[in-house]
């Protein structure tokens, strides 16, 4: 699996979205932040915003819902023309419909999980998913330090997918720098979210390259 960027736009200027998006033009995928205010105590943006960007956008959309009740709104992303999709698990009270229905909106269906949260429960559940997300910071808000007390869930989730050979993407999230990506890509993640390090960078667009080029150094998968 190749190594994949996303930014995250929570870090990008809201005003100028699509020439925020434009300016990342290698990136694989643009990630996008819906927060409600009660799963995370942040707010910034949903549905029309989201399909607006898809619309604009040449690089497909990654949304991470920080949302209560996203069995409800998971599938209404995947049709606004999200390429990729993923739920909180402690979020959603049908984890495996809500997937199953993202997946049949026709996006990918992503599973997430907080630093705190064990990886283990989940294992039975990696043939319902495209990726998995591991959050490196508490969900909520850009600029946070890496939490290297993730690393071995990393390690083990990869161990899991190994096992089980599941074709499921690791994605980290949260303090992705020039700092920490190496340590997160050695332990065996492939697709790195990055905010405050890209469109908090002069360049963006060479803020992913430099990204790209580290993870590459040395992560281990083919
Ligand atoms: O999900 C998020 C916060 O909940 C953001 O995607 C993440 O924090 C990115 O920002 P940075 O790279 O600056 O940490």
């Amino acid at each position: 699996m190749a190594i994949q960027i996303s930014p995250s736009i929570l870090s990008a200027d809201f005003a100028h979205l699509a020439d925020e998006a434009a300016a990342v033009p290698t990136a694989d995928w643009l990630h996008v932040d819906v927060m409600d205010g009660h799963f995370v105590p942040n707010l910034t943006l949903g549905l029309p915003v989201v399909e607006s960007l898809a619309r604009a956008a040449a690089t497909p959309l990654d949304c991470h819902l920080m949302i209560e009740d996203p069995d409800r709104w998971a599938p209404a992303y995947a049709e606004a023309g999200a390429g990729s999709v993923t739920i909180h698990a402690k979020a959603a009270s049908a984890p495996v419909r809500t997937l199953r229905e993202i997946r049949r909106q026709g996006a990918r269906a992503g599973l997430a999980l907080n630093p705190a949260e064990p990886v283990d429960p989940y294992a039975d559940l990696l043939g319902e998913m495209d990726m998995l997300l591991l959050m490196t910071v508490e969900p909520g808000f850009g600029g946070q330090k890496f939490l290297d007390l993730v690393l071995p869930k990393i390690r083990r989730a990869r161990e899991l997918m190994d096992e089980r050979g599941a074709a499921v993407w690791l994605q980290v999230d949260g303090g992705v720098s020039d700092e920490t990506i190496e340590r997160a890509a050695e332990a065996g993640a492939d697709v790195f979210v990055a905010g405050s390090a890209v469109y908090g960078a002069q360049d963006p667009a060479g803020a992913v390259d430099s990204l790209r080029a580290q993870a590459e150094r040395v992560s281990k998968l083919a």
